[in-house]
C-alpha cells in the first residue's frame, strides 16, 4: 500500500557554514541522498518542505544594498517568494539527481511557489519572534542597531543575535488542495518552503504581508491538508529530550500525544528551537490521529527500518 509523508527539512539540510549558492546546492545534494530510503521502495508519496530563515534574511540585506528608484528593494513577502524559488530550484535539482542515482528516474520533481493564509489580526504581528538572516555577536550589536534602527534583534538559542520578524500561525496552505493528483502521479513535490509566502484575505483575492512563517507549523498544516499518513520533522540535533542538556535529560522515544501536549503546555521545550517543532507535531497528531516523528537527517535510514526517532502517537 502507498502511504503519504510530509518531510520538513531543518536548517542544516540546506545551509552548513558557507552561505554561497554552490555550498547550499551541495548540502541539498547530500540531504536528498539521505532521504532516498524514504522512497526507494516506491511505497511513499512524498512532499518536502524546508526553512528559509538564513536565506530570507540574507536576501533582504542584499535588497538594501541596491535600493534605488530604478532598482527598488523588494518587500519581505516578495523576498520570501524569491527564497521559495531559489531553494525550490536547488532542491528539485538535488532530488532529481539523487533519484537518478538510485534508479528512480520515473519521478519528475516539482517545486511549487505556495501562499500561506494567515489571520491579519493574529497577535503575533505585534510581537517579532522569528529569527532570520545572519548571526551577530554582542560586540557587533551597537553598529547593527545604528545601521538598521527599525530592526528588532534577539538572542537565538545561545548562538548569537539575529534580526527577528513577526511570525503568525498558518491557517491554510492555499495551493495544497491541488496537490493530491500531483502526488498520485508519482511526482515528488517541494512545497510551502520557508513556511510559504504570507498572505491575508483581500476582497476576492489575497495580498502579501511582511512576516515569516515558522516552517514547522506550516509543515504540520500542509501534512494535514494533503492527508499525510506521517509528518517527519528533521532537525540539526536529533530526537527530542526532556530537560535537554541537563544531567537528568530524558530521551523521548514513543510518546502519546496527550503526554506531549502536557509538556508543551508546561513549556518544557526551548522557545526558538525545539518548542515550535514539538508543538507543530502535536497539533498534527491531535488534528489527524496520525503519527509525527522528530529526528535527525542522519537517522532517516533507521526511521525507515524501525521507526526510530521521537514518535508522537495518538
Ligand atoms: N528539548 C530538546 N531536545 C532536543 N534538542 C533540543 C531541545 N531543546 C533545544 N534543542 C536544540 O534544538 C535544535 C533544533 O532546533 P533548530 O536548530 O532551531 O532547528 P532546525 O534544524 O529546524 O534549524 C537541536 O539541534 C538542539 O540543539
Ligand atoms: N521559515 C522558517 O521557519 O525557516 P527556518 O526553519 O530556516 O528558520
Amino acid at each position: 500500500m502507498v502511504s503519504r509523508i510530509v518531510v520538513a527539512l531543518g536548517g542544516n539540510a540546506i545551509l552548513t557554514k558557507d552561505p554561497s549558492a554552490a555550498a547550499q546546492k551541495k548540502a541539498l545534494e547530500v540531504t536528498a541522498e539521505q532521504l532516498m530510503p524514504l522512497i526507494k521502495d516506491n511505497d511513499r508519496q512524498m512532499v518536502v518542505t524546508h526553512g528559509n530563515g538564513p536565506q530570507v534574511g540574507n536576501l533582504l540585506l542584499q535588497q538594501l544594498g541596491s535600493d534605488s528608484e530604478k532598482n527598488p528593494a523588494m518587500p519581505l513577502d516578495t523576498v520570501g517568494a524569491m527564497t521559495q524559488g531559489e531553494i525550490g530550484f536547488w532542491t528539485v535539482q538535488a532530488f532529481t539527481r539523487a533519484m537518478a542515482n538510485n534508479g528512480l528516474e520515473r519521478y519528475p520533481v516539482i517545486s511549487a511557489v505556495t501562499q500561506t493564509l494567515v489571520d491579519e489580526n493574529d497577535p503575533a504581528f505585534k510581537n517579532a519572534s522569528k529569527p532570520i538572516g545572519p548571526f551577530y555577536t554582542e560586540e557587533q550589536l551597537p553598529e547593527i542597531k545604528n545601521q538598521f534602527p527599525d530592526w528588532e534583534l534577539m538572542e537565538d538559542a545561545g548562538r548569537g543575535y539575529r534580526r527577528v520578524v513577526p511570525s503568525p500561525r498558518p491557517l491554510e496552505i492555499i495551493e495544497a488542495k491541488a496537490f493530491g493528483p500531483i502526488l498520485e502521479s508519482g511526482s515528488l513535490l517541494i512545497a510551502s518552503g520557508g513556511g510559504g509566502i504570507l498572505v491575508i484575505k483581500d476582497g476576492n483575492g489575497y495580498k502579501g504581508v511582511e512576516a515569516v512563517i515558522d516552517k514547522d507549523f506550516s509543515a504540520a498544516k500542509l501534512a494535514e491538508m494533503v492527508g499525510a499518513d506521517e509528518l517527519l520533522i528533521l532537525t540539526s540535533g536529533g530526537d527530542v529530550y526532556l530537560n535537554y542538556g541537563k544531567e537528568d535529560q530524558v530521551h523521548l522515544e514513543t510518546v502519546k500525544v496527550s503526554e506531549m501536549r502536557k509538556y508543551v503546555d508546561e513549556e518544557r521545550f526551548a522557545k526558538g528551537s525545539m518548542g515550535p517543532k514539538v508543538e507543530a507535531a502535536v497539533s498534527f497528531v491531535e488534528r489527524t490521529g496520525k503519527v509525527a516523528t522528530i529526528t535527525s537527517l542522519d537517522n532517516v535510514e533507521n526511521f525507515v527500518k524501525s521507526g526510530s526517532g521521537t514518535r508522537i502517537v495518538p
